[in-house]
């Protein structure tokens, strides 16, 4: 079975409050886009990863992995798996690349053993592997509450963008756990962006977008806000890092434009795409 799994960006991402834990509670847009990896899984002797991107782990730290012993646990599979991941989506970008592609494990294995879980049981399953995973269930735009599990389905938009992953690396525990929330100045009004959202003004919405966690990323790594300047001079709507980054994008309506863009930031960064949003997870 081979499951296509899209790479999501967070339209906006605010920090309203901390759980016990030390998970931060959360008020986000997220939004799947049409850059994709390709998860086949097949019965095999024992379960392995093959993935074409050596910096992906093939051991028990692959989210895939840990799928499979979730599902193989709870629903007392004997059977291994050969999981190869085509590795399109940059690795480590904050376009949650892992989630997705523990997503398309849960899906696959639910289809192969004809277990029919609804999709809420799916995304019950998907919390236990992370905070970005249950999202894949649903896709397209959604506002993400609690730690990012608790999802409302939003208007689908629609509108070009330029993904870019400047060669750096930012781990996403770092980002929350170096977070000063006392020093924010400046949240996004995600009442605001929900009502441009259903309205489908994207120019508003692009002009509206806010991601708090940039606070801590941009301090350390300029070349971001370096990033979002060149976007904003190439005609993006808006430009903003996606989750914890490093990843920045641009908001286009024009693909004419979004291709310009995509032109310029080639000339120095290597890892850089045209997409548009999708309608769909997992
Ligand atoms: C930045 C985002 O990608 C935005 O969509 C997510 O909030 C991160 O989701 P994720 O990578 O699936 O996160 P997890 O793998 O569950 O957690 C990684 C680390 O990030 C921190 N973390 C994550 C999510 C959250 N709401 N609060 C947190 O403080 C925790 O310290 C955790 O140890
Ligand atoms: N299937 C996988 N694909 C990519 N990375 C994986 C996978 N499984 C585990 N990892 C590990 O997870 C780390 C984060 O990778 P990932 O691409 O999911 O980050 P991310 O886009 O920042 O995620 P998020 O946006 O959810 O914070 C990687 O450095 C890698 O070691």
């Amino acid at each position: 079975m081979i499951i296509e799994c899209p790479a999501k960006i967070n339209l906006s991402l605010d920090v309203v409050g901390k759980r016990e834990d030390g998970y931060h509670l959360l008020e986000m847009i997220m939004q799947t886009v049409s850059l994709y990896d390709k998860v086949k899984i097949t019965k095999d002797s024992e379960t392995r990863v093959i993935c074409n991107n050596i910096n992906v782990p093939s051991d028990r730290s692959n989210i895939a992995v840990r799928a499979v012993e979730l599902m193989k646990q709870r629903y007392e599979i004997q059977d291994n798996f050969k999981i190869e991941i085509e590795k399109n989506i940059p690795v480590a970008a904050g376009l949650a690349g892992g989630s997705t592609n523990g997503a398309a494990v849960i899906k696959a294995i639910n289809e192969m053993y004809s277990l029919k879980l609804s999709k809420d049981e799916m995304k019950e399953i998907a919390l236990k592997l992370g905070a970005d995973v249950p999202f894949f269930f649903e896709g397209g735009t959604c506002l993400a509450e609690g730690i990012g599990e608790k999802l409302t389905k939003l208007n689908d938009i629609s509108c070009y963008i330029v993904l870019a992953k400047p060669p750096i690396n930012v781990s996403t525990k770092y980002v929350y756990q170096n977070l000063k929330l006392d020093e924010i100045s400046i949240h996004p009004d995600t009442k605001r962006i929900i009502d441009y959202i259903k309205y489908n003004d994207i120019k508003m919405l692009a002009a509206s977008m806010v991601n708090v966690l940039e606070n801590v990323t941009i301090k350390e790594y300029p070349i971001i806000y370096e990033i979002k300047n060149i976007m904003m001079e190439f005609g993006a709507l808006g430009s903003l890092m996606s989750g914890s980054g490093p990843t920045v994008f641009g908001i286009f309506e024009e693909k004419a434009d979004a291709i310009k863009c995509y032109n310029r930031l080639r000339d120095y960064i290597k890892e850089v795409f045209v997409v548009n949003t999708v309608d769909r997870g997992v």
